[in-house]
Parts: structure tokens; sequence; C-alpha cells
């Protein structure tokens, strides 16, 4: 098999067992698996939750479930969480990082760079990054919000072939399981449409972030930037070896054929969108079919507010989404511009600019 990049995150029911404490045998068994695999040749980098649900325990009181309060668990919970795998990984000998980010970490293109040259020497130097969210200081604007979607962008950070997400169930079912007795596996996901999302719940209980909602929004990330992603039971004995065999019960992802080259990447996993464009009709097949940038000609309505270089979302005359760009221009200018041809926006503006609104190489289609 050849080496691979492997991301493993491992949802709070998977480290706590379903209970409310860091089940230790499980962790155990987690890094055993995770050796093995090193020893095999593979790189492994661990997004651990848990901080939350390790900080209550050690709480002597009962406390809430505010945002604060949530924050302050996962500063308690963090140091005994990293020092666990820390004292668990030694025993194979291998050392181990904590990196925590948060959105902003990876939404400023340095920061983003930083923290990608930071993981590419941890796993060169054969060290097991372990990364979890800056919960402490992450607000709600900068904050990613759960795990899953922050490890399909540490994939991508880490230039990883494969995600793993492993939580309580065995992949994703026609319905919530815990809900629906008679619900089905789906043992293969092609493309995540509409009526996939449809059958994608909450989590089920009050320690788990997103359910199955955030696991298919971080699959659709890593599948567009060419990284397979598998959901599976993390209780499942021998689980991770299992997946990389491809015996395991579970639901995979398959990766796009032609990836994103790596700023696009980048596009597709980090900023936060602060406007939407209309787009016509044509101006839609144009940047769908031919992969063109988007002109001034085919944009109908403006709304948020952004300056120029913020992400826009670009959306067709139904509201439906259809890509993410980097926009040249404020929503201002826009506003003043939308519909002129190319060649009459110095005019408009009564200043030299850009004769697109979103260049191609801006843009990611989803
Ligand atoms: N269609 C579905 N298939 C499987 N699980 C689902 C589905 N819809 C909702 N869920 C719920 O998602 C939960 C897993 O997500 P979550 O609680 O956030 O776990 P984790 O802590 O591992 O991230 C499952 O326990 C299940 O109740
Ligand atoms: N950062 C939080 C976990 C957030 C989260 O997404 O949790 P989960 O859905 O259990 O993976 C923590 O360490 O408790």
């Amino acid at each position: 098999m050849k080496q691979q990049i492997i991301v493993i995150k491992l949802g709070t029911s998977v480290l706590t067992a379903g209970g409310i404490h860091l089940h230790k045998p499980r962790m155990v068994e987690l890094v055993r698996q995770c050796a093995e695999l090193k020893q095999q040749g593979h790189h492994i980098v661990l997004v651990s939750s848990g901080a939350v649900a390790a900080g209550r325990s050690q709480l002597s009181q009962p406390c809430g479930d505010s945002i604060a309060q949530k924050q302050m668990l996962a500063a308690i919970g963090q140091g005994q969480l990293i020092h666990l795998w820390q004292t668990l990984f030694a025993l194979y000998d291998i050392p181990v990082a904590q990196m925590l980010l948060t959105r902003a970490d990876v939404e400023h293109r340095e920061r983003y760079l930083t923290a990608r040259d930071t993981l590419t020497q941890l796993l060169k130097h054969q060290v097991v990054p372990i990364i979890n969210e800056n919960d402490a200081v992450a607000t709600s604007e900068i904050k990613v919000g759960d795990n899953d979607n922050l490890s399909a962008m540490v994939a991508i950070l880490a230039n990883a072939n494969k995600l793993i997400l492993l939580t309580d169930q065995a992949g994703l079912f026609t319905a919530d399981p815990r809900i629906d007795p008679d619900a089905q596996l789906i043992a293969q996901v092609n493309k995540i449409d509409d009526a996939l999302r449809a059958l994608a719940g909450d989590s089920g209980t009050s320690l788990g972030t997103g359910g199955m909602n955030t696991k298919l929004q971080a699959a659709d990330i890593a599948q567009r930037a060419g990284i397979e992603t598998v959901i599976a039971k993390g209780s499942e004995t021998n689980i991770v070896v299992k997946v990389m065999e491809q015996v395991a019960t579970s639901t995979t992802f398959i990766r796009f054929d032609a990836p994103l080259d790596g700023r696009k990447k980048w596009l597709l996993c980090a900023p936060k969108s602060t406007g939407t464009i209309t787009i016509d009709i044509g101006a839609c097949e144009a940047i769908a079919m031919q992969g063109a940038s988007l002109l001034a000609k085919g944009v109908m309505a403006v709304t948020g507010r952004f300056t120029r270089g913020d992400l826009v979302t670009i959306t067709n005359p139904d509201g439906q989404l259809l890509a993410k760009g980097l926009c040249a221009f404020s929503e201002q200018e826009l506003g003043m511009i939308k519909g002129c041809h190319s060649s009459d926006i110095a005019n408009c503006l009564g200043y030299k600019a850009s004769n697109v609104i979103v260049h191609r190489d801006d843009m990611v289609l989803l």
C-alpha cells in the first residue's frame, strides 16, 4: 500500500465511549492502531475533540452549556486531553504536537501557509500533530464551530490522502439510526446533493456537535480537494486499520478526479463569505461550462457588505449556490457597474479597475 497522509477525526462520542469522561481504554486502542499505521510508513494527523467533555468531568460542580461555559470547559479539558495523548503515544516512542486553530488561522492566506508549513515539518519529523479548535478564544466570527469542518481544513492543510471521521455510528444512514431502527447504511457516496443532505440529522447527544450534517460538509470540502473521506465507527475493533485495508463497514465519499490546485483548495476551506452576487443564466453557463471569469454584464443583484478581495458567494437567478470566489470590487462599486460591459467599468466608476468581477483563478465551483 502506498504511504499516505491520513487525518483521523475523533469525535467526542468516540473519546467518551458514550459516557461523560474520556474513555482511556478507547484512546489506548486508537493509539495502538495509529502506531501500527505509522509502522507501515503512513503519516498520521489527529483532530481530537473531547476538551469540553474532559473539562466537564474535572469540575466538581455541574455547569451549563452557554458558549462562555463551554469555552471555560475546553480551557480546563484541553490540557488533560493533550497530556493523555502524549502519554499514550510515548508508549510507542511517538512524539506528538498540539496545534489549536480557529477559522482566522486558515482564513488569512499567510497564516494558512504558516500552519501548513508547521504541519509539513511535524510530519517530516515523524511527529503526530494533535489538533483541536482553540475553543477558549474562538469568538463566533472566527470559530469553525465543529471539528468535522475543522478536520476537512486540516486535511487540506496537511495535503492528506484520506480523511477518516470516527464517530459512534458505522457511517451515514438513510435516517438517524437512533431514531429509525430500519435505517440503512450508505456504503458509498459519489457526490453530495440536497437529497443526501436531507438524510443527515443533528447530533444525537448533548456532547456531540453537528451530527451528520457537519460530517457531510466536511466530506464535501474534502471530495473537491481530491481527498477521500470515510465515516466509520470508532468503537469497532481495529477500525482505522480496516478502513485503510478497505474492509471496514463504513461510508466512503470518493474523491473527485480533478482536484483543485493549492490556492483554490484554500478558497474552498477558508474564508467566510460576506456577500452574495446573483448572476444571469448566460453567466451561469459561462462559469459552470466554460470555466470563465464572472463579468459585470452577468451580474443581476448584489447583497451583503464586502470590500475588494473579500470572498463572495455566487448564485443563479433562483438563489442556488453556484460558486464562491474573491471579488475584485466592493459591494458599492458592484452596485454601480452591474450589467455593464467590461469596457464601460472605468467610465461608470470614474477610475481604472479590473475588467472582471471574480477571476476564474479566484473562484471555485460548488
Ligand atoms: N443519517 C444519519 N446517519 C447516521 N447518524 C446520524 C444521521 N443523522 C443524524 N445522526 C446522528 O449523528 C450522530 C453523530 O454525530 P455527533 O454526535 O456529532 O458525533 P461526534 O461526536 O462523533 O462528532 C449519531 O450518533 C447520530 O445520532
Ligand atoms: N472542540 C470541541 C469539540 C467540538 C466538536 O465538533 O465535537 P464533536 O462533534 O464531538 O467532534 C472539544 O474539544 O470539546
